[in-house]
């Protein structure tokens, strides 16, 4: 991976202008602003006033540099000639490429550089694209010729042509909900005081049936995947191209850099660096609710749940009457900054000029940075080799709909992703009438029951009173084994089926079938370490199901 930019994150500077701006003498003053807009100005009056301010948070631009792309462009060089390292060396690359300025020879010279990688990595298509990039551009004369050559050259490959993506192509919804867009009709929501909002089966629902696939309201690409997933929507592209202003954003198609322009980048495309971080899917989420808060007025019923919308998401049960004075605060400090930033955007100033937008963004901006800390998904890519199983994040995402499953140290459900999309399957048979449940990290076989009800009071601020808790399940050493599991299954489990390959696409149903009649033939046992042996096999072969295998 390429490194990451240096300079402080938004989570230092919140902490470090709340130190200096003695903000811990103001929480009696702070604690009796209900209204979040007053909330953000009292902090915003402090912490704009500090040299610590001035000086860094709002001098942090965010501008094309030749220099900075030549520097880095050499580095991606050492690392091709010398090492022969061309996956990250073609994240040097990109990286140089978001630098460089528009037009310039620099900026020929990194895709043409990039061209080189992607020819070796035999991404033959990406690689003349790049070339033609590069020759469009200031491309020095003296070694037009060597690119030529690698042109005609790609041109006899091409059918050796690497495939880019890592997900496959997701289960569809069935039987539509006609209240919930992103959910099949198997489930409803339900309200009450003990469980808030929450999901419930409306028919009996079998183990691996698909209950939602929601995509997210918003998403931000993770730093450590910035330099080969698109911005916008998240994919795998090993030959991103950037925005035209800043060195922050990049993409895997001119449709994706003007869709993300007109949505939202226009506002953000200064933004100071220190918002580089996945935190900043909360300005994003504001600026979503700025542009959606008269629809919503206007045309949505509250019955009717359209869950890539605003409305519901902001909905969501944050407990704030149990936040301390620090987490209460540090929303502000985070949505001062942001409010700053984007006071400065001419775009953002000449859309939003009136008081009651400027009330409105402050209030945005510091519930949206709550729902942030609070509910963040973390999208993944997984990737199975003979060995070992490897995982790096993608992005961080925000749902609305799956923010609705509640808690429970045993769930019946377990999500999936593909790509910025959620699917959430039951790994559990579900009765009528049941609550269909996630779990939000913590499970009864790994942690132990006092842990768990510890770190789920703390941070989500309930008393879980799932079956695991309520009859004091022990964690999985200490639980019996179960009944027998058949001999075909232990022997299949044995081989190796997550071997990165399609060719054991014909043992994994297999063993999908077998493992789900395990599962209602063990279900009196429960809870037995047989069990859960069998239902984790359900989910690895779900999770394998939706990986594509892809260089990391
Ligand atoms: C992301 S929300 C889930 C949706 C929520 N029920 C709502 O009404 O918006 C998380 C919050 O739901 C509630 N919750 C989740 N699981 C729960 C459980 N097992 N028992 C009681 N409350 C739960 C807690 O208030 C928690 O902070």
């Amino acid at each position: 991976m390429c490194g990451i930019e240096a300079g402080k994150s938004l989570e230092t500077y919140t902490q470090l202008l709340f130190e200096e701006a003695d903000l811990h003498l103001k929480e009696n003053e702070f604690k009796n602003l209900s209204d979040f807009s007053d909330r953000v100005d009292l902090v915003y009056n402090c912490i704009t006033k500090l040299n610590t301010f001035k000086t860094e948070v709002a001098k942090h631009q965010d501008r094309k540099s030749n220099r900075e792309s030549e520097m880095i462009r050499k580095q991606g060089n050492d690392l091709f000639l010398r090492q022969g390292n061309y996956l990250v060396a073609l994240e040097y690359y990109t990286k140089s490429i978001a630098y460089a300025e528009s037009g310039s020879t620099n900026l020929a010279l990194a895709y043409a550089n990039r061209s080189a990688c992607l020819y070796e990595r035999r991404y033959y298509k990406q690689c003349l694209e790049d070339i033609d990039r590069a020759l469009s551009l200031d491309y020095p004369e003296k070694s037009k010729q060597k690119l030529l050559k690698r042109k005609a050259s790609v041109e006899t490959q091409k059918s050796k042509q690497k495939q880019v993506s890592y997900y496959n192509s997701p289960p569809v919804i069935k039987s539509k909900n006609p209240l919930i867009d992103c959910a099949e009709d198997s489930i409803e929501i339900q309200y009450n005081k003990k469980y808030g909002r929450h999901v419930i089966a409306s028919r009996d629902i079998k183990i691996g049936e698909v209950l939602s696939a929601e995509n997210s309201v918003c998403h931000v690409v993770h730093p450590e995947s910035k330099y080969i997933h698109c911005h916008e929507c998240l994919e795998l592209c090993y030959n991103l191209i950037p925005c035209e202003s800043c060195c922050s954003s990049l993409y895997c198609s001119e449709e994706c850099r003007s869709k993300c322009y007109e949505g939202y980048h226009k506002y953000e495309c200064q933004f100071h660096k220190i918002l580089l971080s996945p935190l900043m899917v909360f300005i994003k989420l504001a600026l979503i609710g700025m542009n959606d808060l008269k629809k919503i007025e206007a045309d949505c019923p509250d019955n009717i749940h359209l869950f890539n919308s605003f409305k519901e998401i902001i909905k969501l049960e944050m407990n704030e009457e149990n936040w301390n004075y620090i987490n209460l605060c540090i929303p502000a400090i985070a949505a001062s900054i942001a409010y700053y930033t984007l006071k400065e955007n001419q775009e953002f100033t000449s859309k939003y000029d009136t008081d009651e937008d400027d009330c409105n963004i402050k209030k945005l901006l510091y519930k949206a940075y709550m729902i942030n800390t609070f509910f963040p998904f973390n999208i993944k890519k997984i990737r199975y080799t003979p060995n070992y199983i490897e995982s790096k994040r993608v992005g961080t995402a925000l749902y609305a709909f799956t923010s609705f499953y509640n808690h429970s140290c045993v769930p019946n459900c377990e999500f999936f992703y593909y790509g910025s999309l959620i699917v959430t399957r039951a790994q559990a048979p579900i009765k009528k009438g049941e609550q269909v449940t996630i779990s939000y990290g913590s499970y009864f076989y790994r942690t132990p029951k006092a842990t768990r009800q510890e770190i789920l009071k703390k941070t989500y601020f309930f008393n879980c009173d799932c079956k695991a808790c309520t009859h004091n399940w022990p964690t999985i050493m200490d639980l019996p084994i179960g009944k027998d599991l058949s001999l075909w299954f232990i022997l299949k489990v044995s081989q190796n089926i997550f071997d990165g390959t399609e060719s054991n696409q014909k043992l994994q149903d297999e063993l999908l079938t077998e493992s789900k009649r395990l599962y209602y033939e063990l279900e009196e046992d429960q809870p037995c370490q047989n069990l859960l042996r069998v239902q984790h096999m359900i989910t690895e072969i779900y999770a394998y199901q939706a990986s594509r295998d892809v260089e990391f």
